[in-house]
């Protein structure tokens, strides 16, 4: 029995009812299924705490498993807020990163050395395409990402490369099993993984070793999981046989047979989740999870949460209105006594630049009310989305960050010097060898990789043991010498690596000896300063790592991982999700409705309801309406106060505007929860925008001049909103270009020789991005636009 002391029955205030039931719960399956912002985060973080606290275990004895680092991070910080100790010793991860922990350790029994690398989508591609290519594929109908995705699929179905072959029919599902196989073989010698094998291995691991399942599952005494939904078998796999002693059914042909001779698992496993946002079909999540948690358990505690302490009453009317036209869904009621609040507003807007300039507009005014902007997000379906809405935000200059779009860590520069690392690291990882291997250019062209690679997998050694005798594979004099060069290079970092240089000299040994950071310097095209600078990010976030990793305390982690592993390890997981501050206040959020799972903000516009666009054009063909209308419902329940949702008649989203027709979704609003001017948006009304109010808040100038005033114009005449306030564009321009530039501010009407007339979107240091009626968005170069006003 938990000695419940007055200090634990502390973590119980703040909570309901039924909240407390499951914080409290005894032990065995718990299952809490709730509608959006009821609380199953904060139920779970307090049953953490609440299990350490009563003293049934310590903090070590827990996993929690959550769905991005981020959210893994901050349920970390709250649960030390809530013990108000640190947590160190908590296991607190997602799957992939939780299996790679494991997997770190035990690696060696399943033929892998601990040093393997792990494979980010990116680098899995190359590789199956290699193998795709040697198998003489063609690879524009059997193109390296649509293969891939469905061999993930079978993986994240527990799916061996024999169960598929077995299902295939038909020669494309054979192409792809064929592909598996070659493509399984080569992770194999690459000593590497994919993000898939991270969950695969671990259970193949857990089944084929009983020993070491039995160890983790003493280990981990309780194990809980955040968003459960949108958990796929494998997962699913993962979860019992961690927790339970009976496995279960994953599907009516079961393919595992029960475990012999087992201790009894503990049963305790915790799940959290909403049906109704189960968004991850597409990644082979299984909806069927959740739903079907009471039949895999019997005995299974069930909570059910139906107080909403996020949105006001409209919003959630609008977000239960809209699900309800799913026919695969739990009935759920929410409601909340946060009263009804501002109704939900429906707006068409002409096109995507009228329509980013309304959102903008309304940022302005809620900022002008005192809303911060940390507190605001636009969420839209695809990424493509997000540009027209940043370039007005831009023109307004409003701070905002965009989550998604290119990682850091996948931008070109950087993972050439994480390839270098891995590389090092792991010689076997033939995608990193043939990524650096001629990067910077060293003359070292594909034929010379290919013989290399060749060369090396006859031997059966890695291609560092031939590069010392490079005519051994069969080169040409010049091949030879270049990569006799390179070899040089090579051993003078790995002896650095192997000296245990830190992570941070490492790297700067790279872009030193290699050339990499000469080459750079050297340039004069102007991307190139940007790529410096990001190389620059790179190594300061290596020097932090350094600094954090020598006064952490040893752990079972630190133990058994050399820093540099660890390094790669964290590059590699960090997903998109993750570059998620903390809402800092001086920016608003832009990102997909996907990434936006789990986070809440006082104020969501979202943007292109269209037909097409969202519901998304791809899943009207295939069907899969319900779980795009799923995702409509994450998006509206991301808002607390305001929520906004806009189409466009006409967007351009990959080619030439295009006429466009309101969401099915928008339809399916319920008329009570909008304002009364939403219905009009749906049928022939445009809402109406004025210019930009920003236009009159900054001045955009170029040319030759200086100073704060613009000739013909005074900031008092363009009635400056923000007085004091010179715009960074202004300020950058004021210097700019030659003396023949014409003088032009953000929100202007101008013409153009041969673009006609149109709007001045932004103005920088030496380009002026024009609206064009005819032409849309052109970009100038200010000392050459021949611009009119008009
Ligand atoms: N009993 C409560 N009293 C006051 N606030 C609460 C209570 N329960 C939850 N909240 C607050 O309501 C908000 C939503 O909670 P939480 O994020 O845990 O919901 P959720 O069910 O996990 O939502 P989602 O389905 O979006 O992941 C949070 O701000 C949380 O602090
Ligand atoms: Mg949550």
């Amino acid at each position: 029995m938990p000695s419940v002391d007055a200090y634990a029955a502390e973590l119980l205030e703040g909570l309901n009812e039924p909240q407390r039931e499951a914080v409290t719960h005894e032990g065995g399956p718990l299952l809490v299924i709730a509608g959006a912002g009821s609380g199953k985060t904060r139920v779970l973080t307090h049953r953490v705490a609440w299990l350490v606290r009563t003293g049934q275990v310590g903090l070590g004895e827990i996993l929690a498993v959550t769905f991005t680092n981020k959210a893994a991070a901050e349920l970390r910080h709250r649960v030390g807020d809530l013990l108000g100790r640190s947590t160190r010793g908590l296991w607190v991860s997602t799957f992939h990163s939780s299996c790679a922990r494991i997997l770190r350790v035990e690696a060696e029994r399943l033929g892998y050395s601990r040093q393997f690398t792990i494979y980010d989508s990116d680098d899995a591609k190359r590789l199956l395409k290699r193998v795709l290519d040697s198998q003489g594929a063609d690879t524009k109908r059997f193109t390296p990402g649509s293969v891939h995705n469905r061999i993930s699929d079978h993986k994240n179905r527990l799916r061996s490369v024999e169960q598929a072959a077995e299902q295939a029919a038909g020669f494309y599902d054979r192409t792809v099993v064929d592909a598996y196989r070659g493509y399984q073989q080569a992770l194999v010698a690459n000593n590497a993984m994919d993000f898939d094998d991270l969950m695969g291995r671990t259970v193949d691991l857990f089944e084929r070793f009983p020993e070491v399942r039995e160890r983790y599952r003493n280990a981990f005494k309780h194990v809980l999981v955040d968003e459960y939904q949108d958990t796929n078998p494998a997962q699913y796999r993962f979860l019992q046989l961690l927790c339970m002693d009976d496995p279960m059914h994953l599907d009516p042909d079961d393919e595992f047979g029960p475990l012999a001779g087992e201790e009894p698992g503990h049963r305790n496993l915790m799940v959290v989740g909403d049906d109704a946002q189960s968004i991850y079909g597409f990644r082979s999540a299984d909806i069927r999870n959740i739903l079907d948690f009471e039949d895999d358990f019997p005995d299974a505690k069930v909570v059910r949460l139906e107080q909403n302490y996020r949105s006001t009453q409209h919003i959630l009317d609008a977000a239960n209105g809209l699900i309800e036209h799913n026919a695969n869904q739990r009935k759920k009621h929410l409601w909340t006594d946060l009263g009804a609040g501002d109704p939900v507003r429906v707006r068409a807007l002409p096109d995507d630049h009228a329509e980013s300039r309304w959102v903008v507009a309304e940022i302005e005014r809620l900022a002008g009310e005192g809303a911060p902007l940390g507190e605001m997000a636009v969420l839209y379906r695809t990424n493509a989305l997000s540009r027209a809405i940043e370039t007005a935000l831009t023109g307004a200059e409003l701070g905002y960050q965009v989550i998604g779009g290119v990682r850091f860590f996948d931008r070109a520069e950087v993972k050439d010097v994480l390839a270098y690392l891995a590389w090092l690291l792991n010689p076997a990882n033939t995608v990193a060898f043939a990524r650096i291997v001629n990067r910077p250019k060293r003359g070292i062209g594909d034929t010379t990789v290919g013989r290399l690679l060749a060369h090396a997998s006859t031997l059966g050694v890695t291609p560092l043991q031939v590069l010392d005798d490079p005519a051994a594979a069969g080169l040409k004099t010049a091949a030879i010498r270049s990569v006799g060069a390179f070899a040089e290079q090579v051993h003078e970092l790995r002896e650095a690596v192997l000296a245990g240089s830190t992570i941070a000299d490492l790297v700067e040994a790279i872009l030193r000896v290699t050339g990499y950071r000469a080459e750079l310097e050297a340039s004069n095209d102007p991307q190139d300063e940007g790529r410096l600078e990001n190389l620059e990010q790179l190594h300061a976030y290596a020097d932090e790592f350094d600094h954090e990793d020598a006064s952490a305390e040893p752990d079972d982690e630190r133990a058994s991982l050399r820093p540099l592993d660890r390094f790669l390890q964290q590059t590699a997981l960090l997903s998109d999700a993750d570059q998620k501050g903390d809402h800092p206040d001086g920016t608003v959020t832009l990102m997909t409705l996907h990434n936006a799972k789990g986070l809440e903000f006082d104020s969501v516009f979202l943007i292109g309801c269209e037909d097409g666009v969202f519901p998304h054009s791809r899943a009207i063909d295939a069907g899969e309406l319900e779980e795009e209308r799923r995702l409509a419902y994450v998006g509206l329940t991301r808002a607390r106060r305001h929520l906004s949702l806009t189409w466009a008649r006409r967007r351009g989203l990959y080619g030439p505007p295009q006429s466009q027709v309101p969401s099915r979704f928008l339809r399916e609003l319920p008329v009570e929860a909008l304002d009364e001017s939403s219905p009009e948006a749906l049928s022939g009304g445009v809402q109406a925008v004025p210019r930009p109010r920003y236009d009159a808040g900054r001045i955009g100038r170029v040319g030759g001049g200086g100073g704060g005033s613009t000739s013909g114009r005074t900031l008092a005449e363009l009635g400056l909103r923000r007085g004091s306030e010179l715009g960074s564009a202004g300020r950058a321009a004021a210097g700019g270009a030659g003396d023949e530039a014409p003088d032009v501010v953000v929100g202007q009407r101008v013409r153009h020789g041969k673009f006609g007339e149109g709007d001045v979107v932004t103005v920088d240091d030496n380009v002026i991005v024009v609206d064009f009626d005819e032409h849309g968005e052109r970009r100038l170069i200010a000392g050459f636009a021949r611009l009119e006003p008009v």
